[in-house]
């Protein structure tokens, strides 16, 4: 199954919470993600030329802002980060409801997530409508939100999680073999104070 980008939320088995990323795509393959620094994870093109071709695939996927997590599939990142005094959930809403859906061919979806150690909201706008969402998580458990076919909020959207490490959870998403097209993937971790980040690229 093609669900393009996707976000998973979860915790591991010994119930630490993380948020992942993963950029799963037809259209613009030969991307990567990087360690930009401590707190910042950005989806690239191989060749930074490409990312003239289209707006939506160079951007920041993971931020940390203090000891909360931002995770999304595009430049909204930046702002839902920016606007954390609002808030976790009104952040996230505020900036899907701004930026609306993609301007593509697809009406690709915005999605997003912010999370901490205590809680965490799932969030999407796409052409037919806008949700935010708080989410429980569970030890063990993962819920994911994708753009295309998966684009909801949904306890029917759970996987196992295997790994407990940010690489390890990383690798699994990576190579997640339901979902088609694996280019890149990014995790932010909540250990105790610190926040782990890893990532996790193709070739
Ligand atoms: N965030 C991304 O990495 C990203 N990659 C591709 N898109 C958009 O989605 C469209 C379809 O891409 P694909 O065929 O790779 O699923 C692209 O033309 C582009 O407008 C993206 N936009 C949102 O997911």
């Amino acid at each position: 199954m093609y669900i393009g980008r996707f976000l998973v939320v979860g915790k591991t088995k010994e119930g630490k919470v993380f948020g992942a990323y993963r950029v799963s795509s037809r259209s613009f393959p030969n991307r990567e993600a990087r360690k930009l620094n401590e707190n910042t994870i950005a989806i690239l093109p191989k060749d930074l030329n490409e990312m003239f071709k289209n707006p939506y695939i160079t951007y920041n996927c993971i931020k940390v802002v203090n000891k909360t997590v931002v995770v999304s599939n595009g430049i909204h990142t930046d702002f839902i980060a920016e606007k954390l005094h609002f808030g976790k959930r009104d952040a996230l809403t505020y900036v899907l409801a701004v930026m609306d859906y993609e301007k593509d061919e697809y009406n690709t979806p915005r999605i997003g997530a912010v999370l901490d150690k205590e809680e965490c909201y799932l969030g999407y706008v796409s052409c037919e409508d806008i949700r935010v969402k708080k989410v429980n998580l569970k030890n063990g458990k993962g819920y994911y939100l994708g753009v295309y076919n998966a684009c909801s909020i949904d306890e029917s959207q759970e996987i196992e999680i295997e790994g407990e490490t940010a690489e390890e959870i990383a690798d699994y998403i990576l190579n997640y073999k339901e979902f088609e097209y694996p280019v890149a993937c990014a995790v932010a971790i909540i250990e105790d104070e610190d926040i782990s980040l890893a990532i996790k690229n193709k070739n």
